[in-house]
């Protein structure tokens, strides 16, 4: 036998079994008598959703209605059959069923914390829009995935109660009970029996009964965008289907966007739900789109954009060298002909002792988050480096200076950078009149502080403005954060800087080991 037929049998036989494997197995059986249900969690059309235990786990329950029809049973078991093949981080873990027992069927699912929509409507939870964002993102490479497989699985049912939070905020999809399975390509058509899903998140191309295919979740994501955007309900001023049809399909009603969101935010919303399925995204363009929009939020320095795109655009958070070896190019401080950044402050004797290595050094001191285990990385998140870009300056105009601003931010022994308001007060209490430091403002991206001893040796607070990249306290505006506290010394009555600050440690130990100053 040649070596190709050879591949050709093992294929073939290795296929015969997995297939033996699944008409054996099915899809894992639970009985019912090892599952107890505990609190409710949700009611839906099919059947109610408990917390539960199954086999010392807690688990989520999908208990199906008692009386069910012929078509809500077909729909529990393609749940199932569904469900048991497809495995994404993205897509509710389902780790069994009940399916043998005539009205005790259950379904058993991983147990998340709740569903995006309570979630979102709640004005009580702070979601800032980056994590939102994130959250986005997450739904959308569930359904990438399901798009992807082949044969594809359309959901059908596309919506943010259909979508499940975790306690890290990962989102993952849930809720296979309308979902259909069809070839790449192919259109389908609802039957006699009408459109599947829930009528407000439904495209118009469904709700007229024509042909549709996987870009019907497309239009249904798209409210679900906007969704997560505004924290709105949706629809609330229809109570009438036939009106509510009219206005999707006839007049192409869609909900009002905000002025406020971001350009890319809103397009993308549009592209969704365009009454055109062809106009719409696929998957997977929606993934990039929000890719880019997180980081667009985290670091709106448009340089410092474009480096996190063009190099890591699919992560959250990079290893320090990694970092560094990309930003050392990117500001031309290293080429292609030149070995690597990491590696000539590792290895370079000609680096040793020198301002970049200093420099790189006091980077680090502020960009990096500190291991959290001894397994850990040093990592650099996107968000840091945003905040970097915010406070240090402009980076296509001051590319590698910005390292030399940091520097000598850090040798003024009244910055203490990145501490809280409450530990510029501990560092403050009992200090003399006039003693002052000058730290990063906690709540204004790109501002910093001048925390103070005042009259009486009560500590105040003054913000300095970052208006147009200037450095602002009370009308006056200085190029620089030294600058401004040299000319405004005796109007804002500080005069002595309060040490402590970790970062002239730095320094000094750099200049006693021969740096150059
Ligand atoms: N694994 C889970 N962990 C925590 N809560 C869950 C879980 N699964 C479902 N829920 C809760 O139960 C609700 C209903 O679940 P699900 O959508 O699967 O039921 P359904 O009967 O198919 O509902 P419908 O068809 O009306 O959307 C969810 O919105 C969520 O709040």
């Amino acid at each position: 036998m040649n070596t190709n037929r050879k591949k050709d049998v093992y294929v073939q036989q290795y296929q015969q079994s997995l297939q033996q494997a699944s008409d054996i197995l099915g899809p894992p059986e639970i009985s019912e008598n090892e599952i107890t249900t505990e609190a409710l969690l949700g009611d839906g059309s099919f059947g109610t959703v408990y917390k539960g235990r199954c086999r010392q786990k807690d688990v989520a329950v999908k208990v199906m209605l008692k009386q069910v029809d012929e078509k809500t049973l077909k729909d529990f078991r393609k749940e199932v059959a569904i469900m048991s093949k497809i495995f994404h981080p993205n897509i509710v873990l389902f780790l069994g069923a009940c399916t043998s027992t005539p009205g005790k069927l259950m379904i058993c699912t991983e147990l998340m914390k709740g569903n995006l929509e309570t979630l979102l409507l709640d004005p009580q939870v702070k979601l800032p829009l980056v994590i939102r964002m994130r959250m986005a993102k997450d739904a959308a490479l569930g359904v990438l995935w399901l798009h992807s497989s082949n044969p594809v699985f359309i959901h059908r049912d596309l919506k943010t109660s259909n979508l499940l939070v975790d306690q890290n905020l990962t989102v993952k999809v849930c809720d296979f009970g309308l979902s259909q399975i069809k070839q790449r390509g192919e259109n389908l058509k609802d039957g006699q029996e009408g459109a599947k899903g829930t009528p407000l998140w439904m495209a118009p191309e469904v709700l007229q009964g024509k042909m549709f295919n996987e870009k019907a979740d497309v239009y249904s994501f798209g409210l679900v965008l906007w969704q997560i955007y505004t924290r709105q309900e949706l629809f609330p001023e229809f109570d009438n289907f036939f009106k509510f049809v009219a206005a999707i399909c006839d007049k192409q009603l869609r909900p009002n966007i905000p002025e406020d969101c971001p350009k890319p935010l809103k397009a993308l919303i549009q592209r969704c739900w365009d009454p055109n399925p062809d106009n719409r995204p696929g998957f997977d363009g929606i993934v990039s789109a929000l890719e880019e929009i997180i980081i667009e939020l985290c670091i709106p320095d448009e340089y410092g954009a474009i480096l996190w795109k063009t190099h890591f655009r699919h992560v959250d958070e990079v290893n320090w060298k990694d970092f560094v070896n990309v930003f050392a190019n990117f500001v031309g401080l290293t080429n292609a002909n030149t070995p690597s950044m990491s590696d000539l402050l590792q290895f370079s004797p000609n680096l040793n002792g020198s301002t970049i290595e200093l420099n790189f050094k006091c980077l680090k001191s502020i960009i990096v988050s500190s291991p959290k285990g001894p397994h850990e990385e040093e990592v650099v998140s996107m968000e840091q480096f945003g905040k970097v870009l915010a406070w240090f300056g402009n980076l296509k105009e001051d590319g590698a200076q910005i390292l030399d601003k940091i520097r000598q931010l850090m040798e003024c022994a009244w910055f203490h950078g990145d501490i809280s308001t409450s530990e510029s007060e501990n560092r403050l209490r009992q200090k003399p009149e006039g003693t002052f430091l000058v730290r990063f403002s906690t709540s204004e991206s790109g501002a910093y502080t001048i925390s103070k001893v005042s009259k009486n040796g009560g500590i105040s607070h003054q913000r300095i403005h970052r208006p147009q990249g200037k450095f602002q306290v009370n009308n006056s505006k200085y190029l620089s954060v030294k600058e401004l506290i040299t000319g405004e010394a005796s109007s804002l009555g500080i005069n002595t800087p309060c040490l402590g600050s970790r970062f002239l440690s730095l320094i000094y130990k750099a200049q006693l080991s021969g740096y150059i100053n």
